[in-house]
């Protein structure tokens, strides 16, 4: 830690990133169906066990024929007629050799027979049930895609620690795979704590506000990958928190918002002390998010957010996501980052990083970014209409238009420039 960061009592974000990630430990194993595999991170390697395509096939509607016979150019009053012996669909297998002289209708992906080394086209033919014209010759070897050519039997095709894609879907329904193992979900305990607050389906009175965090941690569980488990609201007393962070020790990780600042009614530090968590209570060095705790309850990762809403899904993304990322077995935990020119004028003191709500577009290969506007830390609109989050380095005071800057994507939507749903400023866009 710097000096100057020890002196402010200030934890780097990278120092607690690392002590997360440190005391995280990967889940095991389940076997899944195929169907459900999308986003989840392969738990074996995927071996090949017959080639694809299992035989040489057809990659057109036409006729399998030797090219001996169609090797010439022919003038077009004098074609080459072949004898059509044989109908092949897909899905069946030729029973006939081609000959010379001989010709069999071959449909797109069925097997080519033997005898056969090219296929014809069938709109480069003429043709009746029993014969076939030929006018133009063709490459030896056309039109015909080799056993093995996509896949080989013995080949890993695809690594253990792959996340599923739809391509990964396609291979694994390929290799006939309907159960595979993959990573277990993270399953995510979900607390927010305040008297101040009711929950959606409650008759809430005046002095009240709705519990939002719960609802956009879930979200953001889900996004992660993970399921969530909603464990309501925790009344700010010591034993009503006990009760609720005791039901959600059935997770591998308890998310907590709130109570975690100077006031009063603070009490998740000192209940997570209380169930004998080795707890770090961190003042972080950046915006938002500034007060957080981490550390090990009965082995399960815990983490008390700060309550402000933007505070806790900024840290949670920081945080609990690549925690929840490697628990699910993937090996890079970050969102994409790029360069981009900002595109306003900021400041700030030189001793947070902060993380700006932004909306990043990207023109003719052009990336640049503007805040959403106001940054409070209880401004939830500013997750809504954003896209992105501008990492502003803790040592930087100043930007101005140009600057360039590091963004982290938070999804894809607006990069093109359309749909971004931004009420004035340089950056409103048309929607469509
Ligand atoms: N004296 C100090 N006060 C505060 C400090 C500080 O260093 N010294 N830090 C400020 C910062 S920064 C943050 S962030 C907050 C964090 O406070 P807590 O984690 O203790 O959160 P609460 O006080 O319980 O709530 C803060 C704010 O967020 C609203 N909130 C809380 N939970 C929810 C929820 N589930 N859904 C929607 N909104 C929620 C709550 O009503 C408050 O408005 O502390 C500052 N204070
Ligand atoms: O750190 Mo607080 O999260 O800035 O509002």
């Amino acid at each position: 830690m710097k000096a100057k960061d020890a002196m402010q009592g200030l934890t780097p974000l990278e120092e607690a990133q690392k002590i997360v990630l440190d005391s995280t430990p990967v889940l095991g194993l389940e076997k899944i169906p195929l169907l459900d595999t999308l986003g989840r991170v392969l738990g074996e390697d995927i071996i090949v066990e017959r080639d694809n395509p299992p035989w040489d096939n057809s990659a057109m509607d036409g006729f399998a024929v030797r090219w001996d016979d169609i090797k010439r150019e022919h003038p077009i009053d004098k074609p080459v007629t072949l004898t059509v012996i044989e109908d092949v669909p897909a899905g069946k297998m030729p029973m006939k050799t081609v000959g010379p002289g001989q010709a069999i209708r071959i449909m797109t992906g069925a097997p080519v027979p033997k005898g056969a080394d090219t296929v014809l086209k069938v709109e480069d033919t003429e043709h009746t049930p029993d014969s076939v014209r030929v006018f133009k010759p063709e490459l030896k070897g056309s039109n015909i895609r080799p056993q093995g050519e996509d896949v080989k039997k013995g080949e890993r095709i695809i690594a253990k620690g792959t996340p599923v894609r739809p391509g990964e879907a396609g291979m694994l329904a390929i290799l006939a795979k309907s159960f595979v193992f993959v990573h277990q979900r993270p399953r995510v305990a979900i607390l927010s704590t305040g008297d101040e607050l009711a929950d959606l389906d409650e008759r809430y009175s005046e002095e009240k506000i709705i519990n939002s965090n719960s609802y956009g941690i879930a979200a953001a569980v889900q996004d992660a990958g993970g399921i969530p488990f909603l464990l309501g609201i925790a009344k700010d007393n010591p034993a009503a928190l006990k009760e609720k962070i005791s039901y959600g020790l059935t997770a591998d990780i308890l998310v907590l918002s709130g109570g975690v600042s100077m006031g009063d009614y603070d009490f998740t530090k000192a209940v997570f002390q209380d169930l004998g968590a080795a707890m770090n209570f961190w003042k972080l060095a950046i915006k938002p998010g500034q007060p957080l705790a981490f550390g090990k309850i009965q082995g399960k990762l815990a983490f008390g957010l700060p309550g402000n809403p933007v505070s806790s899904m900024v840290t949670f993304e920081q945080l609990v996501r690549p925690a929840m990322l490697k628990m699910g077995g993937h090996r890079s935990y970050g969102r994409p980052v790029v360069q981009a020119l900002f595109q306003e004028k900021f400041s700030k003191r030189a001793d947070r990083r902060h993380f700006l709500r932004g909306v990043l577009t990207n023109e003719g290969g052009v990336f640049r970014v503007w805040t959403t506007g106001d940054q409070g830390s209880g401004i939830l609109t500013s997750m809504v209409k954003a896209n992105c989050l501008i990492d502003v380095p803790m040592e930087v005071e100043r930007l101005n238009p140009g600057d360039p800057i590091s963004v982290q994507l938070l999804s894809e939507q607006g990069w093109d420039g359309h749909a971004v749903h931004v009420s004035g400023g340089p950056h409103r866009q048309s929607s469509c």
